[in-house]
């Protein structure tokens, strides 16, 4: 018997989505009579102690990871669940994703305080959100909708919606889907109106490279769409250097027909004030090569520009 020891940081989202891949991984234990038990360990993040702080300006991503991959790497923990879209692109030495679960909704949505839609908010509504990403294509859609800074966790944003308020306050859905706060939800923004971070929905499980009974569990839970769509947009990032908190939305999709179909990626990469919004397609097999074509059809459009002007 083995007692897996998983990492986790302290947020109610964090400790939430951690607690359902223990449930996954128990189950697949239970079903399949494999060896292994789990404990979970909590670890203060310096993204969590500075929160209230411009996070692109103390470092962006990798301040919510950093502690838990010290705690990997020295063996205090066996692995941490992260939502992918705070993963940084390049992982430390000895670390690897041993598995990409099942993709949630990988939409943003709008909460709104009286239940309008993006569509019908009164000219000049207030809106919260921190993303330059949603910031730039809200205000693409809607010029004259007001866009203020609004951070914290998910459930104080929540709140911050009522006590500062705000009109309405842009999410990603599947924190609220997974916190079981799906009714708070006014209206999901397609793709077409608000592309999504790259990884956003998909969880990352990390572990260290050489753990081979950790690798084979979570071999078990991979879902390999998910884990193509999310190399896919992950590639892109990595070519645009996106790695700190930028303005890019990238979203990837197969078919129906399964794994091995046709993977479609769009992407966009916006010039903080919405003024400037250059966006790409590209279809094929290889994540990595449909990754590269969109990356180099924007850097084309002078993506490079607008991003480097964007990180001052
Ligand atoms: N930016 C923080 C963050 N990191 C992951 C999620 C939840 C969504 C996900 O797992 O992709 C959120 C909240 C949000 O953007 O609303």
């Amino acid at each position: 018997m083995r007692n897996i020891i998983v990492g986790t940081r302290q947020s109610t989202l964090a400790v939430t989505q951690t607690n359902q891949t223990i449930q996954l991984l128990k189950d697949l234990c239970t079903q399949e009579n494999l060896p292994y038990t789990f404990e979970v360990k909590s670890i203060l993040t310096r993204g969590d102690r500075i929160l209230d702080v411009t996070l692109s300006k103390v470092g962006g991503k990798g301040l919510f990871v950093k502690e838990i991959e010290d705690a990997l790497m020295n063996g205090e923990i066996d692995l941490a669940i992260h939502s992918m879209k705070d993963m940084p692109f390049e992982l430390p030495e000895g670390l690897r994703i041993g598995a990409v679960p099942k993709r949630e909704d990988p939409r943003d949505c709008l909460i709104s305080k009286d239940g309008k839609s993006l569509k019908d908010l009164p000219q000049g509504a207030r809106i919260g959100t921190s993303s330059l990403r949603r910031a730039a294509q809200l205000h693409a859609y809607r010029p004259d909708l007001q866009i203020e800074s609004l951070r914290g966790n998910i459930d104080t944003r929540l709140r911050k919606l009522v006590d500062e308020g705000f009109d309405a306050i842009l999410l990603a859905a599947a924190g609220l889907h997974r916190m079981g706060w799906k009714d708070r939800i006014t209206e999901y923004l397609e793709p077409e109106v608000c592309l999504p971070a790259v990884g956003q929905g998909a969880l990352a499980i990390e572990c260290r490279s050489d753990d081979s009974d950790v690798l084979g569990l979570l071999s078990r839970v991979n879902d390999a769409v998910t884990e193509r769509t999310v190399a896919a947009e992950r590639r892109l990032l990595g070519l645009l250097n996106g790695g700190c908190q930028v303005p890019i939305g990238a979203y990837a999709e197969i078919e129906a027909a399964g794994q091995d179909a046709e993977l479609h990626l769009t992407a966009m990469v916006a010039s903080p004030d919405g003024a400037r919004v250059l966006k790409k397609v590209a279809t094929g097999f290889d994540p990595e090569q449909v990754g590269s074509e969109v990356a180099k059809q924007l850097i084309e459009l002078g993506a490079d520009s607008i991003l480097a002007e964007a990180r001052e």
